[in-house]
């Protein structure tokens, strides 16, 4: 039978999951293709917050990324907008002039962001908080500016003010009422909220009514009506979305608020359907991901021909995904004439539970600083239980505060829903685990679906992995280091070890990866492993690594490259100058930049130039590409400045002829600076060494990136030869048991200080740390000087041009 051509308009949460269900009812039934205006494959939106707040990449919320759809056969257009619909011809064009047919045509075309009509609205600086680009211009303007103003202060709007916040800006949050997430919370759940959310450094400016966005180009402050001003340099907007209707009205497809669809989400146009928050269910237009879900699993059993229970409409409950706050509303949380409320309110713990009853039924709850009853409760107000069991659980919460979530989690029954974004329950975690081995979160999420959005669940989760297991749950989670496989990092490093296997190919095979080719995740990964385990043995994979450590230089936006050359400690001579304006000059360097680690950065320079220029500098490469050490930053030190105590830059150079060219699981920097006012920024450095009175201070774990972290002391020594024999050690135990791409300030903080302290006072551990770490040095070589002396790499560069198989 001929395929049935299916068109999914809008390649967002919604849409795929329904495809997704499509897949698993009928695979074989549909030739399908996606239309997405976003040039990414799906991706989970609920997770920039995560990204803002500096707890996961772009990379890592990819929900199905492009080889998904290619292993699905499905077509995808991403970043082609579809403009209109053609119902008589059942045909649909886009934006950039394609046209497709389709037997079944599915919107889902999600929200926009409403943006105040305010004067100054339209002003550099003043954003909306909605998509990748949303984030990443977010995560740029903190580089340059300061000062952050949200408005609204609802779900969104906070997420965003805590991710702001982490970037190191100052917010202000102003809302329109004078309490926090209304639209979720009683006045004391958001008082509450608001009081913590200040302990975290928000400011809030309530009952506030912006009247004007100041600024001339970019944006300068707010006006408010009651005629007081703030200052910003970022506006951001959060009150509120409205679905996406424009094409459907373009179209005739009827709309009111949404897109209008009966209960088989059916719009009024044959074969036309639509999901997600573009759609207009009984009159109610959803905002969060889980009936969205329920929706779509409606849908794909129309579409599919599967009979199914009409979709009647969502009970829905929130969380707020802000580290360190635990807020949960379900279902009503406003007392009524009509209701009557349970509540319990701890204020030495910051705890406050509500649960509202009607006739005797729960139908709503609100906590605050204790969310563990989140999932019950919810459960309770779908299956509209009765109060008698909301007693117990209060009974519980006034007698045992603490009661461990492993214990709680038996009390479940087996149809209580454990994730409500994707609707899985307990019953069905518990035979996944039982029936398939599961061990880890990860594991049941790929099996279930369990946290796969918000994550909210996922303690949950854990806890009924530990129920379910007993004594073989192992605490730390085991996370496959990616989709191929379901080893962990420590699994895979420990294979190596024990089946010695050496290159990239035979780690797959023998440990049967699932995609025979690797992935961009896990070839880098194991090409480190391999080669930290077995420094003399492994040959260096270069189709594993990343573009810009194969070419030695960082690929800019313009296709051409940067080339940083190593300057000791940033100390340079005349000489050197001369020789780098010359090479600048004759290589037509778009910019000469002195960057932040104190070294000199060719920028714009051509590919096929890259050997030459390398070769007339003379200077070795300063892997501002790798991960591996970058800088060595120190400052002037005793010889020339008057506080100082040590020889800040000969110790640095010193560290840095040590270690460079050491490959490490990520970019390692360094600094020293020769008394504790730290002009050389030591606190915010991987390793950051300070000069006090008789000896050093060494400092570990800094990062000054996106998420700032200050560098914490590892140890007091009196010598530079200590100094260097401490980084090395420490150097050596970070590449040995950090995953790869871990920073040293999230390994210091997973691993925990206490143990890296303890693991290095023992004088014996940390000569054979050292001597493994010289076995590793013994066999670098400078890049720049084998590229040059070498033909064949020479003509990597000249004439072929490298794919770009693994980005950056
Ligand atoms: C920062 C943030 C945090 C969130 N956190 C949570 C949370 O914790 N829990 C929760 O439940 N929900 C959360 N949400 C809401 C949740 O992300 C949305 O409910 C969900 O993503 C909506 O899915 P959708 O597919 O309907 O729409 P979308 O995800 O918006 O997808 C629609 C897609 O269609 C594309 N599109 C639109 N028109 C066209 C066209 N004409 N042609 C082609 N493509 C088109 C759009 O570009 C978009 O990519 C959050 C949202 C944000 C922004
Ligand atoms: N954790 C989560 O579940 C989560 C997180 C982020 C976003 N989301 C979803 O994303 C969507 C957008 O979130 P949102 O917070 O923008 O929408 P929202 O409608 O939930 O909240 C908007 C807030 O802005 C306030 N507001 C409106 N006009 C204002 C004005 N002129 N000045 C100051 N404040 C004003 C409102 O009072 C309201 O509290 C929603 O559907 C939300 O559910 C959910
Ligand atoms: S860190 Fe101390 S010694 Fe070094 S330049 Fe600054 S003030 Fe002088
Ligand atoms: S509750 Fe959101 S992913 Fe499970």
């Amino acid at each position: 039978m001929a395929k049935r051509k299916l068109v999914l308009v809008g390649n967002g949460m919604a849409g795929v999951n329904c495809i997704e269900h499509i897949l698993k009812l009928s695979p074989e039934s549909f030739d399908i293709t996606i239309f997405g205006a976003e040039p990414y494959p799906n991706y989970n939106r609920i997770q920039l917050s995560y990204v803002l707040q500096g707890n996961s990449g772009i990379k890592d919320i990819i929900l199905n990324d492009w080889d998904w759809y290619e292993k699905n056969h499905i077509k995808l257009h991403a970043g082609h907008k579809v403009t209109r619909i053609d119902t008589k011809n059942k045909c649909v064009y886009t934006d950039t002039g394609l046209t497709e047919y389709y037997d079944d045509l599915i919107l889902a075309t999600g929200s926009n962001p409403f943006m105040l009509p305010l004067p100054g609205a339209d002003l550099e600086g003043v954003m909306a908080y909605r998509d990748i680009k949303d984030c990443e211009t977010m995560i740029e303007a903190s580089k340059k500016y300061k000062k952050a103003a949200v408005i609204g202060g609802g779900l969104l709007g906070l997420e965003a003010a805590r991710g702001l916040l982490n970037l190191g800006m100052q917010v202000d949050v102003v809302h329109i009422f004078p309490n926090l997430m209304e639209r979720q919370l009683d006045p004391i759940a958001g008082q509450l909220l608001q009081r913590e959310l200040e302990k975290q450094g928000m400011n809030f400016l309530l009952e506030k009514q912006t009247e004007a966005i100041l600024g001339r180009k970019r944006v300068k402050g707010l006006k408010f009506k009651d005629g007081s001003k703030i200052e910003a340099d970022l506006v951001v907007m959060a009150v509120g979305i409205r679905p996406n209707v424009a094409l459907a009205k373009e179209s005739k497809i009827k709309i009111n608020r949404g897109i209008v669809v009966n209960d088989y989400l059916e719009t009024n146009i044959p074969n036309v359907y639509a999901v997600g928050e573009c759609a207009e269910h009984r009159g109610i237009v959803y905002g969060l991901v889980a009936p969205l879900y329920e929706q779509g699993a409606v849908l794909a059993k129309r579409i599919c021909g599967v009979k199914t229970e009409p979709y009647q409409g969502s009970v829905v409950s929130t969380k707020l995904k802000v580290s360190g706050v635990d807020v949960f509303s379900a279902g009503e949380f406003m007392d009524q004439p009509d209701t009557v409320a349970l509540r319990y309110q701890d204020d030495f713990n910051g705890i406050y539970k509500k649960v509202l009853l009607r006739n005797n039924k729960v139908v709503g709850a609100v906590l605050f600083g204790d969310t563990s009853d989140g999932a019950r409760l919810f459960q309770m107000i779908r299956a509209g239980a009765d109060v008698s069991e909301v007693k117990e659980m209060f009974a519980g919460a006034q007698g045992n505060q603490s009661q461990p979530a492993v214990a709680s989690v038996a009390d479940l029954s087996d149809d209580e829903l454990i994730c409500g974004c994707n609707g899985v329950t307990k019953g069905t975690i518990v035979k996944a685990i039982q029936e398939q081995g599961l061990e880890t979160v990860e594991q049941v999420k790929g099996c279930t679906g369990a946290s796969r959005s918000c994550g909210g669940c996922k303690p949950l989760v854990e806890s009924i992995l530990q129920y379910t297991l007993g004594d073989q749950f192992q605490a730390v989670e085991k996370e496959p280091i990616c989709s191929c496989t379901t080893l962990s990092r420590d699994e895979v490093v420990e294979e190596i070890r024990s089946k010695h296997l050496t290159t990239v190919k035979e780690v797959m095979h023998v440990l049967d990866w699932s995609n025979k080719e690797g992935c961009s995740k896990c070839r880098p990964a194991l090409n480190y492993y391999l080669g930290m385990i077995w420094p003399e043995e492994h040959q260096d994979e270069r189709d594993s690594r990343f573009v810009n450590e194969r070419l030695h230089a960082n690929i800019q936006n313009d296709g051409t490259y940067s080339v940083v050359p190593r300057i000791y400690g940033g100390v340079t001579s005349p000489e050197q100058l001369r020789r780098i304006a010359d090479v600048a000059e004759k290589y037509h360097a778009r910019m000469v930049k002195i960057t932040g680690g104190q070294r000199i950065d060719l920028l714009g320079i051509k590919k096929e130039d890259l050997p030459k220029v390398w070769a007339e500098l003379e200077m070795p490469s300063g892997y501002a590409y790798g991960k591996a050490l970058r800088t060595v930053k120190t400052c002037v030190g005793a010889d020339f400045c008057r506080f100082g105590t040590q020889n800040s830059i000969q110790m640095g150079i010193d560290m840095e002829k040590r270690f460079e060219r050491l490959w490490t699981p990520h970019k390692v920097k360094m600094a020293v600076s020769a008394c504790p006012r730290n002009c050389a920024e030591s606190g915010i450095k991987d390793v950051g060494v300070v000069g006090v009175d008789g000896g050093w201070e060494i400092y570990v774990g800094g990062n000054g990136g996106v998420q700032l972290r200050a560098a914490e002391l590892l140890v007091k020594v009196k010598t530079p030869e200590e100094v260097l024999e401490w980084s090395a050690a420490f150097l050596q135990y970070y590449r040995e048991s950090a995953k790869y791409l871990e920073r040293t300030s999230h390994w210091v903080e997973r691993v925990g200080l206490k143990k890296i302290k303890e693991v290095l006072s023992d004088p014996e551990t940390r000569k054979s740390l050292i001597e493994r770490l010289d076995q590793a040095l013994a066999v670098t070589k400078d890049p720049w000087k084998e590229a040059i002396k070498d033909q064949q790499l020479r003509s990597l560069f000249e004439k072929v041009n490298i794919p770009n198989t693994i980005g950056n």
